[in-house]
Parts: structure tokens; sequence; C-alpha cells
């Protein structure tokens, strides 16, 4: 059985006593030519260090808005968003990219590597933009990555040349570059098959036991037997947050 310690720099977690994300009364509105839209009505988050959260709706109800201000992609109108201890709405813009460098690491339902270059200098990306290893020690740490991902023989190859699985393991490594506390996954098993899926699941539920929090969008599977907690959003707001088979409530 391989290893599964991860290479990491500190806890996997946030700070003790730090709470994972905190969101009071967020509001997004995109202007449009026709006036405002409001994709987010007043949103309001408690996520605790080492959940697992998956925000449910139907399309267009506000998932991938709310996720990419949790990451700080996108900013929003009014309310505030605390995440691993940090004001994000009240960040610069020169700052953001930092911070979302070191705190979260993201991952897409296209997963997103860069075509031109290998496996290992994708998962080095992370690092390499925010110096947060020597540079002689990046390959090592990407090549260890992808040695818990499963994948180390993929890691000098081009992402073309992976299965959508590998590739997801692929960007999962490189969104665990710089030990985040934080991971947003966009429907992360979207483009892949079920069983394959389920795999990237359980990698998640793996990661929250080291104490990294997951948030993720999905509307499409029933993830129930992985998370600790369901929360719903409809038309812009939180609709319903329940407790998982786990038992974990809202
Ligand atoms: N950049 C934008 N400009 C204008 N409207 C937008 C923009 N981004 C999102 N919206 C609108 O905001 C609403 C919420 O979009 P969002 O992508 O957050 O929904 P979602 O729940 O993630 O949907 P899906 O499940 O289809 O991905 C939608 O009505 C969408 O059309």
């Amino acid at each position: 059985m391989r290893d599964t310690t991860l290479p990491a720099s500190g806890t996997g977690g946030v700070d003790p006593g730090t709470q994972a994300i905190r969101v009071r009364g967020i509001v997004k509105e995109y202007n449009l030519s026709s006036g405002a839209f409001t994709a987010l009505a007043g949103v309001d988050l408690d996520i605790e260090a080492g959940e697992f959260v998956a925000i449910v709706g139907r399309s267009g109800s506000g998932k991938t808005t709310l996720l990419n201000l949790l990451a700080g992609i996108d900013r929003p109108t009014s309310g505030e968003i605390s995440v691993a201890g940090t004001a994000v709405h009240a960040l610069r813009e020169a700052e953001l990219a930092a911070w979302r460098g070191r705190t979260v690491g993201l991952v897409f339902q296209f997963f997103q590597l860069l075509p031109t270059l290998t496996v290992a200098e994708n998962v080095m990306i992370p690092m390499d933009f925010c110096r947060t290893f020597p540079a002689g020690e990046r390959r090592g740490r990407a090549l260890a990555l992808l040695e818990r991902m499963g994948i180390a023989e993929q890691a000098d190859k081009l992402p073309s040349a992976l299965s959508g699985g590998q590739q997801q393991r692929a960007a999962i490594a490189r969104a665990l570059a710089n030990d985040p506390p934080i991971l947003l996954a966009d429907e992360p098993t979207g483009n892949l098959d079920s069983q394959t899926g389920d795999a990237m699941l359980q990698l998640f539920t793996d990661l929250t036991a080291e104490g990294r929090t997951i948030v993720m969008v999905t509307h499409e599977r029933d993830v129930s037997r992985y998370i600790s907690r369901e929360i719903t959003l409809a038309d812009g707001r939180v609709a319903g947050a329940g407790a998982s088979a786990a038992g974990v409530t809202a």
C-alpha cells in the first residue's frame, strides 16, 4: 500500500481556534444591460475546520458564484467573508493572488491543467508562484504529491496523455502544492465516470481527516456518504442545511 502521509509544510488545517469559513450577509449583484441581477441575496455560512461541505442547488442558484467569492476570485457587492481567519472581502487586489495561492486549493470540473507543461510542472506552478518552498525542493514535493495521488508514473507526461481521473488527481496534487488549509472544488466529479468520481470523493474525505476543510459544489450526484454536511442554495439564498450520514449538524 502506498504511503498516505501527505508531504506537508504545516498541519494541513487552519490555525487552532480559527473558524475555517465565516460568511455574513453576502450579496452579489451582476450589472447587466437590463439592470442589476442578484445572484446571491444575503448568504450567511459557518463552516468549521475539517468539514467536508457540499453546496447543492438547481442550476443558476448561485453555487459557483459563492465558491468564487470564497476563493477571492470575485468580490461581493456587500457582506463579509472570512476564510482561514482572513477577511477576504477586505484584501486589496494585489494581495488576493498571494493569499489565495497559500490558503486555498482550487479544483475544477475540467481540471484546468496547463496543456504544454508536464504533470509535475503543473503541480509546481503554485509553489513557483508563491515561492513557498526552496526552488530545489519543489520538484521533489510535486513528485511526492503525485505519489500520494497514485499517479507518480505520470509525472513527466503531458496532461493530454492522462485519463480524466488521472488528470483530476493531478489537479488535486496541484491544489495541495502549497499545503492550503482550504480546498474549494467546483463540480470535481462532473466530468468523471461514477467509479472514478467515487474514488475522488473518498480522497477528499481522507484529506478532511487531516484537518483540511473542503467546500464542494455539486448538482448531480448523491454525495451524502462522503460529506459531513449539505447546504442547499435556492435563488441566491441558503434554503436548507442538513445533517449528513456522518451526523454533523448545521
Ligand atoms: N458574470 C456574470 N454576469 C452575469 N450574470 C452572471 C454571471 N455569473 C453568473 N451569473 C448569473 O448568476 C446566477 C448564478 O450563477 P452560478 O453560476 O453561481 O449558478 P450555479 O448554481 O453555479 O449554476 P450551475 O449549477 O448551472 O453551474 C445565474 O443566473 C447566472 O446566470
